[in-house]
């Protein structure tokens, strides 16, 4: 599926966060957003998913028009991993991941064995198949996260967003986490905090910085000192990596 963004504002108490952002993520793209603490990522990512009503603008998946359908249709095709994974009521680790099967089902439908199958591969592909009866709320953060991503493979959608998905993760499950959704081969646009993953990942990248998108393109062509320079307020050489051939940053000092 492809997602379309267009001229999207978001506002709180009159006060505009996102701005007249469109975004496009063409079928099977690794899209990365990224921009400082505070620009408006997670708020363009919700109301993307539906959980903040955007002020004006559109949102499409392939045909889908997102903003007039209902959560559960829109939960047929996208999948989400959000920021923060707390939740007031205990369930299992298992329980969680098979909330993923929910939109896929009628209204009193139990779980059927292809269900179980189903939750039994996503447990197996984060490596938590040992956690399957463990109280989710008895997980460290790390864990919690790969459970929410386990739940959301368990949903088996057609699109993906991801909210800094490797936060509270070690390198390990960083980059089983981005190997794990790369892999899935469908549209993903992820929020992501650091910009050598982000630039390794990535397809393409949307740069945002006080509610707007100032530049997009291919990350070696826009990760530029220049532009981490303006957008992070840090001073840094960029580099060919010796080891990987990839894009290597090197921070200096803040301005
Ligand atoms: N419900 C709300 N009411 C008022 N202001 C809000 C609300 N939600 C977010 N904001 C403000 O909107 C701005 C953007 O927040 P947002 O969470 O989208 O940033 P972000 O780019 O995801 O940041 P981070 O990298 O720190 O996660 C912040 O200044 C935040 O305080």
């Amino acid at each position: 599926m492809e997602l379309n963004v267009e001229h999207l504002s978001v506002s709180f108490s009159n006060i505009d966060i996102v701005k007249d952002v469109s975004v496009q993520v063409k079928k099977k793209q690794f899209v990365g957003l990224i921009g400082p603490n505070g620009c408006g990522k997670s708020t363009l990512l919700k109301s993307i998913y539906k959980v903040i009503k955007p002020r004006q603008g559109d949102v499409f998946l392939s045909e889908l028009d997102v903003i007039k359908s209902s959560p559960k249709k829109v939960a047929q095709k996208l999948g989400v991993v959000g920021q923060f994974n707390e939740l007031s009521f205990d369930f299992t680790v298992r329980e969680m991941v098979m909330m993923g099967r929910t939109p896929h089902k009628g209204l009193l439908e139990t779980d059927s064995q292809a269900d179980y199958s189903i939750v039994d591969a996503a447990l197996g592909k984060v490596n938590l198949e040992a956690y399957a009866a463990r109280s989710y709320n008895s997980l460290s953060g790390g864990e919690k996260q790969r459970v929410i991503l386990a739940r959301v493979l368990a949903q088996q959608p057609e699109f993906m967003i991801l909210d800094e998905p490797t936060n509270h993760l070690d390198i390990k499950y960083q980059l089983q986490i981005l190997n794990i959704v790369k892999k899935l081969d469908i549209g993903i646009l992820a929020a992501l905090h650091d910009l050598a993953l982000a630039a390794e990942y990535c397809d393409y990248l949307y740069i945002m910085n006080k509610g707007r998108v100032v530049a997009s393109g291919k990350p070696e062509e826009i990760l530029t000192k220049q532009l981490i320079g303006e957008v992070f307020d840090v001073e840094c050489e960029t580099y060919r990596n010796p080891v990987t051939g990839g894009l290597g940053i090197a921070y200096l000092q803040t301005r």
